[in-house]
Order: structure tokens, then sequence, then C-alpha cells
């Protein structure tokens, strides 16, 4: 057995001292092997890895097969252990034909090796019986040094047999960096990579997805990343979740691996990639995402620039001068991009322009932004004045060379006929402005027909999502949320609202009901956003406040990957078919199960079924006799039962909560209303009342009249009674609440709520069960 290290040369005097102790062990201390009849040697344990006998591993003389490691150093019959209690890890060497250089002094020749000798604490075969160690062997050589890795050493070794490096050992005197290699070196190897050799990608390119300990590519990935690899346009759609971002980003990562030898000494290099993005949050966790696969490889990671609004123009400048990788939204990337002229000259330059979430990047205000940014590609002429007329410019599909990725869960059916008609046709594919089509007729791919690939023809929605819808009347809404919530406290849960303004009133009123709830919407500062992200994500600072819940617009309904989101909950229904599929996409991620909940009211619910329906019967995309049995079946989305008196239970905290709610609103709208009143009046040098003016505004019996007079209701709350309230809602809040007899569930006559609340399992019982038979959707482990 072996191992390698990225151990610190040693000094020349040390060096030649612990070549002095080898000979001399060599001399005094023979093998058992050589049929010595002294003692086997005690196998010796040392704490720090760098006082280990490493040898260098000597290079042939041809390099053209070889398959070791490159300026690296080994070692043979070395152990690790680790105390269970202590965690602490050392190195036990069971042969004494090789020194440790534990026995050296920093540079010290006046220390015998005997001496040295006794510093080793030797194996304690007590502690073995007592406290047996995890035992990680190391083997070498494993992972294969690639052609472009670095020049330093670095440890590579393969751990096998059972490892828990997680935790690092307390009070090792082990230096950090050791330290931290052991770790990564112990997790890289941990997993086999066998499933991704087809891809035939670089060993650096494996060794990073090692780190991320992602044994086997997705479907995507493995249907998506060979054809990019051979350098064709890839039109890719696969589910939700399902890893698409790497079906692009491996592809990226092996063009920079391949090229960053010829880029380093250009500084004012090109990019290689650009990728487009329809939000700002998906933009951060592309880059988020893309980060993890580059940072801590062997080599050194491609510099990645995030252009999104609501960060500084010129910082994002500077940024995209020495950018490998670009991501952006596309406004702010247009606004940044075409105020300099050198950066659409670099820009242009790209090998890979990546289109994510392409059908959302259509809609909302994008479009525009997105058409000039391809007219800038596609631009032939870079002379300064041409640049100017960007309009004007044909592109030649001859010139060409970048690939285009475009990547979805939702695309239309037939897509693919309709881009083998838009070449038969000569370009045309649709006039719509409004359509996919034209957005992909507006892509200048390289090849005639881009490959479109199709990794879940069944179904788009993810394998792991269950679906349940739950009917109550409108007002009642904020009620079954509540009581859903409840229901599955435990749950990580993101709950989808269609307007702006409905975020604004649920957010309050579940933090009145004391549920750990952040709110995400675009009229947010992009810092706040980013932080309701983390908070959600658990990602905040150690110690900070972290949230269970998120309540957001449809901002957070695309591409956003978010761990362990357990649950779903559509407030509003959402407006079409494809948005329920991203926003239930935000659950059931990378194979994991999650649920989906839609809360109708009895108006919707038709609507609702026809819509899933629709989703479950357009996931039958193909024609053939497997999917076009699925496709008759039709989906029938079940009906979550829940107890309604019990959560009727529930309803005066909820009216409370709500109540304080819009009085809070209303008094911050009241007083955002007052000052620009104010600031009116004072421009235009009258007086301002705002009492006499209510009364003498016309026009009062209009649209949004009675929504306005509950507004002026709640103004007039005053601060004594709006804490009264709150004095009550807290009382409701700890109270018992006497839910009379439930045949099914409660078997007493009085049920403290809140001791069920905060018990995850009464006796059979788990949490929340009292409030009914929502079962069904995947989440009773909760
Ligand atoms: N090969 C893999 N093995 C295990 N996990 C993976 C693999 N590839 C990606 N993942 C993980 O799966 C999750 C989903 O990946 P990703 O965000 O790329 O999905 P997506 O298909 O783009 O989803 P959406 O359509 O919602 O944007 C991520 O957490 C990612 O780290």
């Amino acid at each position: 057995m072996a191992a390698t290290s990225n151990k610190r040369p040693l000094p020349a005097k040390v060096a030649a001292m612990r070549d002095r102790k080898r000979q001399k062990l060599d001399l005094d201390a023979p093998s058992p092997q050589e049929g010595s009849t002294a003692a086997p040697a005690k196998p010796r344990k040392v704490h720090d890895l760098n006082k280990l006998a490493w040898r260098d591993v000597s290079l042939p003389d041809r390099l053209d097969n070889y398959e070791g490691f490159f300026g690296l150093e080994e070692i043979e019959d070395v152990v690790v252990t680790r105390e269970p209690g202590s965690g602490k890890v050392s190195f036990v060497r069971h042969h004494a034909d090789e020194a440790t250089t534990d026995d050296l002094p920093e540079a010290d020749d006046s220390v015998s090796a005997q001496e040295d000798d006794e510093e080793w604490s030797g194996f304690d075969d007590d502690d073995a019986v007592t406290a047996p160690p995890t035992v990680l062997k190391f083997t070498a050589p494993v992972v294969k040094a690639s052609k472009q890795a670095k020049p330093e050493k670095k440890a590579k070794a393969k751990v096998k047999g059972q490892t828990d490096l997680e935790a690092k050992p307390k009070g090792s005197s082990k230096p950090a960096a050791v330290l931290q290699t052991l770790e990564a070196t112990a997790d890289e190897a941990d997993v086999d990579m066998s499933a991704w050799l087809p891809l035939k990608l670089s060993p650096d390119t494996m060794a990073a997805l090692a780190k991320l300990k992602f044994a086997t590519p997705s479907k995507i990935q493995q249907s998506a990343i060979p054809p990019i690899l051979a350098g064709h346009d890839v039109i890719g759609k696969a589910s939700t979740g399902s890893g698409k971002t790497l079906a692009f980003g491996v592809p990226i990562l092996e063009h920079y691996l391949d090229v960053r030898q010829s880029r380093t000494t250009d500084k004012a290099k090109a990019p290689i990639a650009l990728i487009l993005s329809p939000t700002r949050e998906l933009a951060h966790q592309l880059n988020d995402h893309l980060t993890a696969l580059c940072s801590n490889g062997v080599f050194e990671a491609p510099s990645m620039a995030t252009v999104t609004g609501g960060l500084s123009v010129q910082k994002q400048q500077r940024q995209l001068q020495y950018a490998d990788i670009i991501i952006g939204t596309p406004g702010r990337l247009w606004e940044v991009i075409s105020a300099g002229k050198g950066l659409m000259n670099s820009i242009r330059q790209i090998q890979f322009l990546v289109i994510d979430e392409a059908d959302r990047l259509l809609s909302e205000g994008n479009f525009k932004e997105v058409i000039e940014i391809l007219t800038m590609l596609d631009k032939k002429d870079t002379d300064e004045d041409a640049a100017k007329e960007v309009e004007d410019v044909v592109a030649t599909l001859n010139a060409i060379s970048r690939q285009t990725l475009v990547f979805s869960a939702t695309f239309d059916r037939g897509l693919q006929k309709k881009l083998s008609g838009k070449i038969k046709n000569g370009g045309a594919l649709s006039s719509n402005k409004d359509t996919m089509e034209y957005l992909l007729g507006k892509l200048n791919f390289k090849e005639e027909i881009p490959q479109f690939i199709d990794a879940n023809p069944i179904s788009q929605m993810a394998s792991g999502l269950k679906e349940g819808l739950i009917e109550c009347a409108g007002p009642e809404k904020d009620l079954y949320l509540y009581s859903l919530l409840l229901l599955y406290r435990n749950a990580r849960t993101l709950v989808f609202c269609n307007s702006i303004s409905a975020v604004r009133r649920l957010n309050p009123f579940l933090q009145n009901l004391d549920l750990p709830v952040v709110a995400l919407h675009s009229g947010m500062t992009q810092k706040a956003r980013l932080r309701s992200v983390e908070r959600f994500s658990q990602k905040g600072k150690e110690g900070g406040k972290t949230a269970s819940i998120m309540v957001s617009t449809d901002v957070a309904a695309r591409g956003l990957d978010i761990p362990a989101v357990q649950l779903v909950i559509h407030y509003h229904l959402p407006r079409a078919a494809d948005m329920y599929v991203h926003r239930s996409g935000r659950t059931a991620r990378a194979g994991q199960p999650g649920s989906s909940i839609l809360i109708c009211g009895p108006e919707e619910v038709g609507g609702v079924r026809r819509l899933v329906a629709k989703v479950h019967a357009r996931s039958a995309s193909t024609d053939d006799e497997s999917t076009a049995s699925a496709r008759k079946q039709g989906y029938y989305i079940r009906t979550l039962d829940m107890d309604r008196r019990i959560v009727s239970r529930l309803r005066p905290r909820a009216q409370l909560a709500k109540k304080l709610a819009d009085i809070g609103s209303a008094k911050e709208k009241g007083s955002k209303e007052d000052d620009f009143m104010r600031a009116a009046a004072e421009e235009l040098g009258v007086d301002y009342d705002s009492e006499e003016f209510e009364k003498e505004a016309p026009g009062r019996h209009g649209r949004g009249a009675g929504r306005k007079k509950k507004e002026k209701v709640a103004r007039e709350i005053s601060k004594g009674e709006a804490g009264s309230m709150r004095a009550e809602l807290r009382e409701l809040l700890r109270q018992r609440v006497n839910v009379g007899v439930s045949e099914k569930y409660i078997t007493s006559g009085t049920v403290d709520v809140d001791e069920l609340l905060k018990q995850k399992e009464i006796g059979e019982r788990k949490t929340g069960e009292f409030l009914g038979n929502a079962g069904g959707v995947g989440l009773e482990h909760l």
C-alpha cells in the first residue's frame, strides 16, 4: 500500500540526514521477508503526515505512456487510524524498513536516529481493543496525474474502506493544508466514477466531479455531454432538477482545460462561454454551481463574472475583462457590454453560447435584450463605427464557429420538427415574436440542424414528485395555508404566489403566527433577495437566522436549486402549465422525493385538474407505443382531505394574524402615500392635511374603493389597539385548543394543539396528523 502527499520539500540538510537514517535502518533492521530471526518490527504511530518518510516517485525515461504521478512523493505500508473518541488521526507503519521524518529535527544534525525513534509513540494494542480505530487504507497510484497537472506536489490517494473525515480531528498537530488535502482526497477517492468513463472526460474533470460526489451522470448529462464535446449545437430538454447545468458546464470546463495553457500568458483574454439566465438568482446559482465544480481542483479554476442587476456596473465591466465564463441576465448584460466596444469584440470570440431556461428568456421583458445580444454576437465587422449599427448587420451562418446550447425543462412538442422545417423553409421559423420558435430562429446555430436531446420524453415532471390539491373556500386560503404549514412544519417549504402584493401580505401574516418565513420578489433590493435565498437555503452566516419557509413570486420558479426543498405550495394557481412544471420542480430534485400541493377555491378545481392533466399528457411528447398508452390513461390529481373541524379551530389565530398584517401594511402604505402627498404639496407651496384631503377627494366609489376603505380602517387602528391584538394572538398561540372529539385521530376530549405541533411524534401519530388526512403526497415521514 502506498500514499502520496503534497509534503513540503525537506531542506537539503534534513534530506541528507533522512537518507543516512534510511541506510542505518536498512543495515540494523532487516525485514522479516529477508528471513531474519529478529522479532517483527513494532508498528509505529505517527501523528504528523509530513513526518513520514516519503519517497520521491522516480520518473521514467520516456513519458509517453506513463500513468503515475509527476513530481509527487509516495509512501508504503501506512494505514491511517482514527480514534473514535477524540477523532485524532494517526498514521501507523507496520514495517521498520523506512524511517519517518518524525525522527528528524528541523535541521539539527546532532540528534541521533536512536533518540528520534523514542519520539514515536508505539502502537498500543490495548487501545485497539477498547476503541477500534476506523482504518483508512491508502493505495497508490490511483488518481492519475493529467498532462495538464500543475507541477506542484499534490496529494492524491484513493481511500478504501469506510471513512468519515467530515469532522476534523480536534487538536491535531497536522498542518491545516495537509488535513484539507486528506479530506478532499478521501472525498474524491471514495466515489466510484466508472459510470462516467464512457463520456471520456479528462482526469481533472473526473476528479472535480468525484469531489462533488457525483458518481453517475444524469440522463441529460449522459446524452448531451458527448455531442457538445464533439462540437455540436445542442437543444436539451430534461425534467427539473435533472442536472442540466452540468450538462453544459462539464463541456465548458473541458474546453477551458484544453485551452487554458495558451490563455495564461494572455491577460486580456476573450471569454470562453456566455451563459444567459432569465433571473438574477438563477445567474448567481449557476455561478455557484460551476464554481463548486471548478474550485479546489488540481487546476486553476476559470474566472467567472456574474452580471446581474443590482450590482455595480463598473465592477462588472472590470470583471468581464478577465472572465473565462460570463453568466448574466440579458438586461444588465446588454447594459454593461453595450457600453464598451472592447468588451463586445472580446465576447464575440466565445466558444459557447448557453441559453438556460430558454423559454423564459423570451418572456417578461427579456426578449429585446436577448435579441440585441444575439445580434451583437453575430456581427462580423468589428470596426468601431459599424459596431454602432448593430441592427443593420446580417450574420453569416458560415462565420459562426461557436456552439449554441439551449436548455429547458419545458419545450414545445414538435419543436424539433419545426427546427428542421426552419432550415428547409429558408430560415423562417415563426413570425410570432412571442414564441420560442422565433427566438430559436434568431439563434445562428453553427450547424444546419442542432441536435435535439429529450432526456425525459415520458415525463417532464421529476420522477420523485407527488402531487395533490386542497380545496377550500377562496377567503379561507390563508387559513389553509397556515394549516398546511403546521401539518408539515418540519418540511422546507416554498410557497408560490402570483403577485408581489400577495407575498408582501403573506409574509407578515405567517411571521405573526410564529413561522420561520422569508419573502422573495422582484420588488426587493438585490441584497435583500440574496439574503432571503441564503436564509432559506440555510446558507446564511453561521449562527445567523435561517428560515424553513419562503413565500415567493414566480421569480423563484425557474432553475433555483435550493437543497432539500421538500414541499412546494401553490397558494395561487400557476398561470400556465409550464409554470406549474417549473414551480413544482423546485422540489424532488436530483432524484430526491418531494411534494407539490395546490390550494384551490371550489371554482378553480376544474381548471386545475385540466391544467395538471395537460402537463402530464404533454409529457407523452413522442408517439411511440409506450408513451401513447401513458397519454391515454390521463392523470387525475388527488384531493387531500384535511379535518375541517380542526382546521377551523385555528381560525381565530389566522384571523388575528391577518388583521395585524393588514394593519402593518396599511400603515406602511399610508405613510408612503402621505410622504408623497406632503412632498407634492410642498412643491406646489400649499398646505397638506391628509384628513381634509380624504374628505374632499372625489370618486370614492370607483374600482378599489372597498379595499381603500379597509386600508383606511386598518390605518386608523391605534398603536394601543394593535398592541392588545398582538397580546391576544400571543395568548392564542400559547393556548390549548379544545378541538372536541375526532373519531379519527383524537381519543380524549381535549387536545393541546401546541403540544402536538411541538412534538415530532405522539405515540404512533406524527406531528400535525390531527389536522386530517392530507397524506398521500409523500410527506408522511415528517
Ligand atoms: N450527476 C449528478 N449526480 C448527482 N447530483 C447531480 C448531478 N448533476 C447535478 N446534480 C445536482 O442536481 C441538482 C439539480 O441540478 P440542476 O440545478 O443543474 O438541475 P436542472 O436540470 O438545471 O433543474 P431546473 O430545470 O430546475 O433548472 C443540483 O443540486 C446538482 O448539484
